[in-house]
């Protein structure tokens, strides 16, 4: 690759200049500028675009390739191509180090696969404050985070005239942790003992660590994160939503007093943002932990990754590029021949796919497991209750009011009898996801979605969960004027209600996108909950994972069963997931183990899902599931993209999309290797309109990754070709490669 030349341009001369350029602009957002000093690659710049300065990389002396930036924003003629006349770049931000070779081959690499422009992938995923910086302002920052750290910042590189600085120069030395007392571990559990031993001796293979829940996995990421930091190297914590665990960044902290940790989120504001960029960039900080944008952090001592929760469908990114956090952190960990520990009681099926031993997988990972919790505590035992009986027994109506069984109800009694805790699991929102009129049967639809409107008994409003649009409940039929309107089904507000009728005295606590919407609010409730607080804790999918809940005995979840018939190859994989973490959050103290319980209402009580949760025996599902996978020729048996378009009409989605695959035919009878791709035809997903645009989508699958690489490359250039044509009525077109909702 031409960027990895280590010879800077000579001073006077063309650079090629990475700057934020979609890739309709056909680019790759690299554009030729001249520089009056030598450039390292991935040095940061100021440079001029258009009638603007916008930040850039350098990315190589000018043989790579980039087109000439000149003029204010004039399209290149073809004279202008034959002796372009280079604009300067206006200033190098040289008080930091170059974005190293491994970065940079990370976000083209990145940018490849995910079909995005080069220069848009790598600009976007740096912090927006280091975007707008200038010289000064980036002096002034580097003093402040100075001060915070009680480092000394970079002295900017020496320029030689006319060489090389070279990397190795600019890579910061680890900085020795002050003398400070290390906190007290635990004994490790014969599991993690044996884990951690093969996780010394298996070198950069990637990992899988099978653990059920409670199994003590974080105790392993700890040790093998201390072991890198002893190394001086630095250590990358990958979590799904860092928000619904504030613990374990206090845990981090705490455990390694000294060492500085720095957290990588969308929740975080954006100095600070940039501060915690900057620390990990001059490899001031030694910890890394963040979400999905985290793999991209600049880390010039990369020693260790860890991706926990590896299956959680937040490591993918559902916008822009729309990148897997989870597959980008192996390629980046194999790439920099650094170790990758993918940890999760119910890994993804691809991801199991890829610990199977050859026949049965295709061997890629290393498979360790921790069957046992810690402390002898044994997982929660599934009971399984048949809403079909129960619906014969009690009759319809009073399922609907109260919707526990009784026996349910009785072990909810009984917890709170003992002062232990339970948590009811319902994964809708908002009072009832519907409002109905008895007399002509309207229904609370949005104006601009193919969508019900919810309605939140709180601030008695009818809201859209799609485009947002809300309205004050009506008091009668907005159709008839029948003043009986009901709500029909029920969500997370209702079933509280109903939970404080059923249990009368009991405190009960809820959790939800509603209740946490404050900043701080979700720490605040989850701290009543670890306190003792409340006794039983309604929550949507966000309380299901990863706490670790002291005190709750029993998990029930209510009306799962949606997902065992969805038309998403998935959405099974997800439930097993979801419920087998939400059991996970019950008994995790050894002491109460023996009597916690994972209830389940369902009117599929037969379902081979449902037997195998019941066992604890995620390996059982996983082969029923791959083998299923493997005949309908799903993932990870094929591989899938997913073209989404939006128009204001769904014909106009629909043409355009159909165009593309006639485009897509004609090339594959050019290229034989692509012959076995298939192209489906377009369709509107579940929800076909929102705020009022019309949405079509069509799948391309392939047995084999490389080919549907290549496919989608020289098929792009026809999307923008359509898009551009005149009367075009689509708004917005977009690639999700391994999309991960069908
Ligand atoms: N060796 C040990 N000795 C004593 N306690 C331990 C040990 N290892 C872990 N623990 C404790 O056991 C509990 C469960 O551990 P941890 O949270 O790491 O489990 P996990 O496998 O990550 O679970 P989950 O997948 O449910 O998040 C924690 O409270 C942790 O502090
Ligand atoms: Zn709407």
């Amino acid at each position: 690759m031409a960027f990895d030349d280590p010879t800077p341009p000579q001073i006077g001369h063309g650079v090629a200049v990475l700057v934020e350029l979609p890739k309709h602009a056909g680019l790759n957002g690299v554009l030729s500028y001249r520089t009056t000093q030598p450039l390292a690659a991935g040095q940061l710049l100021r440079v001029p675009l258009g009638r603007r300065v916008v930040c850039g990389i350098a990315w190589g002396d000018d043989a790579s390739g980039g087109a000439p930036q000149q003029g204010l924003g004039a399209a290149p003629t073809a004279s202008d191509m034959a002796a372009p006349v280079l604009r300067d770049v206006a200033e190098a931000l040289d008080a930091l180090p170059p974005l190293d070779a491994a970065w940079r081959d990370l976000v083209t690499f990145a940018a490849a696969y995910y079909q995005r422009s080069t220069g848009e992938l790598a600009l976007s995923v740096l912090p927006a404050d280091l975007r707008e910086l200038d010289g000064p302002a980036l002096q002034r920052r580097l003093r402040r985070l100075d001060k915070r750290l009680g480092r000394t910042p970079p002295s900017a590189p020496k320029k030689r005239r006319g060489k090389a600085v070279p990397e190795d120069e600019v890579t910061p030395d680890p900085v020795p942790p002050p003398d400070i007392e290390p906190p007290a571990l635990p004994d490790l559990s014969d599991e993690q003992q044996a884990v951690l031993d093969a996780l010394a001796a298996c070198g950069a293979e990637p990992v899988l660590l099978h653990g059920v829940t409670g199994s003590g996995k974080t105790e392993v990421y700890l040790r093998r994160v201390a072991a890198a930091l002893e190394a001086g190297r630095q250590a990358l914590l990958l979590v799904p939503e860092i928000n619904l665990t504030p613990q374990l960044e206090a845990r981090i902290r705490a455990r390694f007093p000294g060492r500085v940790t720095v957290a990588m989120h969308s929740g975080l504001g954006p100095a600070e943002r940039l501060q915690n960029w900057l620390a990990a960039h001059l490899g001031w900080a030694d910890i890394v932990l963040g979400t999905r944008m985290a793999v991209f952090a600049s880390m010039p001592r990369l020693g260790l990754i860890v991706v926990d929760e590896e299956h959680d469908p937040s490591y993918k990114q559902q916008e822009g590029a729309r990148y897997s956090a989870r597959d980008l952190a192996v390629w980046r960990a194999r790439h920099q021949g650094v170790a990758v520990i993918l940890g999760s009681a119910t890994p993804s099926l691809e991801t199991w796919h890829n610990a199977l031993p050859v026949p049965e997988g295709n061997g890629r990972y290393r498979r360790l497991a921790m069957p046992t919790r810690i402390g002898a505590g044994v997982l929660p035992q599934v009971r399984l209750i048949d809403l079909t009986r129960l619906k014969e027994q009690f009759g319809a109506k009073q399922l609907r009011d109260q919707p526990f069984a009784p026996p349910l109800l009785a072990a909810l009694r009984e917890r709170l009898d003992r002062g232990e805790q339970s948590l009811v699991l319902l994964n809708r929102r908002g009072y009832a996801p519907v409002l109905h009129c008895t007399a002509c049967g309207w229904k609370s639809d949005c104006p601009h979605c193919s969508a019900w409107r919810v309605f939140h008994k709180l601030d008695r409003t009818l809201r859209c969960h799609h485009c947002g649009h809300a309205e004050r409940v009506p008091r009668a039929c907005p159709s008839c004027g029948d003043p009986d309107i009901q709500p029909v089904g029920r969500g997370t507000e209702r079933l509280e209600e109903q939970l404080a009728a059923a249990l009368p005295g009991a405190r009960i606590g809820r959790i939800d996108a509603d209740t946490t919407r404050a900043k701080g609010s979700l720490e605040a409730q989850l701290a009543q909950v670890h306190d003792g607080d409340i006794d039983v804790l309604v929550g949507t999918q966000m309380v299901a994972k990863g706490h670790d809940f002291r005190r709750i005995t029993l998990v029930a979840s209510l009306q799962a069963d949606a997902a065992l018939f969805s038309s998403d190859f998935r959405a099974p994989e997800r439930l097993f997931a979801l419920l087998m973490q939400a059991g996970g959050r019950a008994g995790r103290d050894a002491a109460q183990a023996a009597r916690s319980e994972l209830w389940i209402q369902t009117w599929h009580p037969q379902h081979p899902l449902y037997a195998a949760l019941t066992a604890h025996d995620y390996p059982t599902f996983a082969a029923g599931q791959l083998l299923e996978r493997q005949q309908a020729g799903l993932p990870p048996f094929a591989h899938l993209a997913l073209l989404r378009c939006e128009a204001r009409t769904q014909e106009a989605a629909v043409a355009f999309l159909a165009e593309l695959a006639r485009r897509a035919a004609e090339l594959q009878t050019q290229q034989p290797a692509w012959a076995a791709i298939l192209v489906y035809p377009p369709v509107p997903p579940s929800v076909q309109r929102v705020a009022n645009v019309e949405r079509a989508q069509m799948l391309v699958e392939s047995p084999s990754r490389p080919a549907l690489q290549r496919f989608l490359a020289a098929w792009l250039p026809s999307f923008q070709d359509e898009a551009r044509q005149p009367g075009t009525r689509v708004l917005r077109w977009a690639v999700d490669v391994d999309p991960l909702a069908i």
